[in-house]
């Protein structure tokens, strides 16, 4: 596909669709709640999508009006195996969350997904479901993905440090321990996205948090609820990233996702020397608008405890320090390595490729700012969040063409994405 290049002035406001983390937890927590789940700003792309698909599988009823997605709960118990294996495409978090679901479940199931998926570290959440008493393999004894699970109706509660900072091995083991007997105490590494916390409590069940320490007493029963479902933060850090480059650019998001767990590139955006206001702020909601204006950046060093607020915006971050004045060190995300891509490599290749200057490290990147970007042939390597940075990284080129390759991965999260941003021209 040939980008869009050589941009100016970018005005206008948008919003963006639905959190893919809270659209997907919405059918998960409807599906095993008792009674009506109505959900409302659903993301509507492959990811979630796929989700939706799987629990209808699973016997679960769910309608889609095109407006809302109704949900009518069948509880943990209600789920049912089907006939062939449940297909997550490309969705790490629909894999991992639903074994976690799954792990309670006195049946045998088969977990597979695309190319990408099969790639895709499952010991970190097939390790404690079979310490809780669920039996989960990968492929010939690996931890890959097609994963044979054969849950337990008698699963026993986890002590548990995670290994690693990860909301979905997090969500996993809270969706475990609701169905567990006894108290569950699972220990984070660092802070991550807490979606599923804040569901379980409002789908009227019982979890302390206590910094890093979760506490959960199961069995539990959840009842159905309406989910209204903010903009993805991660789908606005694209309009951020191009607002703040192109010259005399001053662009409104609106009703975005602003949880405290998620909004990490707004710190680090304000401290690189960006214009990036919050209004209309809706406490209940966690959510507000965004105005941000074209800024001159600064480098700075990221890492430590606020990478897991911002570990999906890392690549478009990434292309902010091209652009920002000095060098910027990104520490401590060795999971990007893991992701759909390792997106320290492709970043590093990509951005590259262009002309910028990035080296990768074990743990990120180091970036040396600033760089003028010109013309090439770039590819997305199936990962949406590549593909749109590397979309945003087009418009700073002024001597050619762009052509991305794998540009349809952006359907993942956003199908609309190079449609919304052709809004703002
Ligand atoms: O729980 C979630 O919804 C997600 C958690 C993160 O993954 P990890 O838990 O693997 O860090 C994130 O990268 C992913 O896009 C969504
Ligand atoms: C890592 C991501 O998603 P998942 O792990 O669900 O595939 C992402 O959306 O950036």
């Amino acid at each position: 596909m040939k980008l869009t290049t050589n941009c100016s002035g970018l005005n206008g406001s948008l919003s963006v669709p639905g959190d893919k983390s809270i659209s997907h937890r919405s059918i998960m927590f409807g599906a095993v709640s008792q009674g009506t789940t109505t959900i409302h700003n659903f993301l509507r792309a492959d990811d979630c999508l796929g989700t939706m698909e799987i629990f209808k599988q699973l016997g679960v009823p769910i309608e889609d009006d095109g407006e809302t997605i109704t949900v009518t709960g069948v509880g943990f118990a209600g789920l049912t195996p089907p006939e062939t294996a449940l297909d997550v495409g490309n969705s790490g978090t629909t894999i991992r969350l639903l074994m976690g679901v799954l792990a309670g479940s006195p049946h045998t199931y088969t977990l597979t997904g695309d190319e990408s998926i099969q790639k895709r570290p499952m010991n970190r959440v097939m390790l404690p479901l079979n310490e809780m008493g669920a039996a989960c393999s990968g492929k010939d004894g690996s931890e890959f993905p097609p994963i044979t699970l054969t849950g337990n109706s008698a699963l026993s509660p986890i002590s548990y440090q995670l290994p690693v900072a990860s909301a979905q091995v997090k969500s996993a083991l809270l969706f475990a321990a609701l169905q567990s007997t006894g108290e569950s105490v699972i220990i984070e590494k660092a802070p991550t996205r807490d979606h599923t916390e804040e569901m379980i409590r409002q789908f009227g069940g019982r979890i302390a948090v206590d910094g890093k320490e979760i506490r959960l007493s199961g069995p539990q029963q959840l009842t159905g609820q309406t989910v209204i479902v903010p903009g993805d933060i991660s789908s606005a850090a694209f309009f951020i990233a191009a607002a703040l480059l192109i010259p005399d650019s001053v662009v409104t998001v609106t009703n975005v996702g602003l949880s405290h767990s998620r909004s990490g590139i707004i710190d680090v955006v304000r401290q690189m020397g960006g214009d990036i206001e919050i209004s209309d702020q809706d406490d209940k909601n966690q959510s507000g608008t965004l105005t941000i204006r074209t800024s001159q950046l600064n480098g700075i060093e990221i890492g430590g405890d606020i990478i897991p607020r911002l570990i999906d915006e890392i690549p478009v971050i990434a292309l902010l320090a091209t652009q920002a004045k000095g060098r910027t060190v990104i520490r401590d995300a060795e999971e990007l390595k893991v992701k759909e891509t390792d997106r320290i490599a492709a970043v590093t290749e990509e951005l590259n490729a262009l002309g910028a200057r990035i080296t990768a490290t074990d743990d990120g990147m180091i970036i040396e700012g600033a760089t003028a970007l010109h013309s090439g042939r770039v590819s997305s390597h199936g990962d949406h969040r590549i593909g749109m940075m590397l979309q945003i990284a087009a418009l700073l080129v002024s001597d050619g063409p762009v052509a991305l390759s794998k540009a349809e991965a952006v359907s993942v999260s956003y199908p609309d994405f190079f449609q919304d941003l052709a809004t703002l021209f």
